[in-house]
């Protein structure tokens, strides 16, 4: 069986609390995006795990795919695999390319091996892969709060828009970008700000990590401003970065930026 995961952008995000676990509480609303990757896995001799496309950093045992299969089979009867993942979406960049892999690597062998998995059961697994992971089990637009790995679902469709995509020549730890912000509670939750006209969003809707990241990335700054000059209603960081998207109302002319940036449309 051969599925495609999807990336997600964070239209705002607020780091509003340290949790005892050493993880935040955030607010973020996240969206489902058209770039994707291919996961295929086969029964097999062995559990063997091998990618094209973009190189992924660090060792094979430890890609998140495999970490599901084994949590999976903690608790159900499995036969070996053979799994095969084309890397398409970038890596570092506040896409959730990895956790996307694992969460439909997750609905992938509940599908063919018929494990009858309810959607909570799939959700309490994509949570302990990591926090963005739990989303991509439904992959709809939601808002999500605690961990970013509860959800709320909303009414949000972008689809008349034209979304740009641009990845600069830069990579952003997650960890270290939590390390940079100081949490703060918020007066206006991103669940009511998002039903605001998408005009207003640039006023009221911010993403908590750009202070510190821009700091230390420029070129992120840059690409944000670039958008803003090219007629973005709205553009913001995706996640802790280094990943930004506009939000247009029709196909913007970014040749400029696709010299030394990877650029997306109609994402
Ligand atoms: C920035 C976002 O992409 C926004 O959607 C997510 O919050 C990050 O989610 P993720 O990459 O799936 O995060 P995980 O792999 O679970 O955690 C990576 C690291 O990010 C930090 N982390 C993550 C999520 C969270 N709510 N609080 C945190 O402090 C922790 O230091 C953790 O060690
Ligand atoms: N299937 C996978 N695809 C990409 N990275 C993976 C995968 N499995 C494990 N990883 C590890 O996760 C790291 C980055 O993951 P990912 O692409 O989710 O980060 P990101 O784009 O910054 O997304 P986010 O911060 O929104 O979770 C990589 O450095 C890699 O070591």
């Amino acid at each position: 069986m051969i599925v495609f995961p999807n990336a997600k952008i964070n239209i705002g995000i607020n780091i509003t609390g340290r949790r005892p676990d050493g993880y935040h509480n955030i607010e973020t609303i996240f969206y489902p995006v058209r770039i994707y990757d291919a996961l295929e896995a086969l029964p097999g001799k062995e559990l063997r795990f091998n990618s094209s496309g973009l190189a992924i950093p660090g060792r094979a045992e430890d890609n998140l795919c495999i970490k599901a299969y084994h949590l999976i089979k903690n608790d159900h009867k499995l036969p070996a695999v053979d799994i095969h993942l084309h890397k398409h979406i970038p890596i570092g960049a506040g896409l959730g390319g990895g956790s996307a892999d694992a969460a439909f690597f997750i609905r992938l062998i509940d599908q063919q091996f018929e494990l009858g998995l309810t959607t909570e059961q799939k959700l309490n697994y994509a949570r302990q892969l990591g926090a963005d992971c739990a989303f991509f089990i439904e992959s709809k637009p939601v808002f999500a709060f605690e961990k970013g790995d509860q959800f709320e679902p909303i009414k949000l469709d972008l689809s008349k828009c034209c979304l740009v995509l641009v990845m600069p020549p830069a990579h952003v730890s997650t960890s270290e970008a939590y390390r940079g912000v100081k949490p703060a509670e918020v007066k206006y939750s991103l669940y009511e700000l998002i039903n605001e006209p998408l005009k207003e969003w640039r006023y009221f809707i911010k993403n908590d990590f750009e202070e510190s990241v821009f700091k230390n990335h420029a070129v992120i700054r840059g690409v944000k401003a670039a958008l803003y000059e090219a007629g973005a209603i709205y553009a913001s960081m995706s996640g802790s970065g280094a990943s930004v998207f506009g939000i247009f109302d029709k196909t913007p002319d970014l040749s400029p930026l696709e010299k030394t940036n990877q650029v997306f449309y109609n994402i």
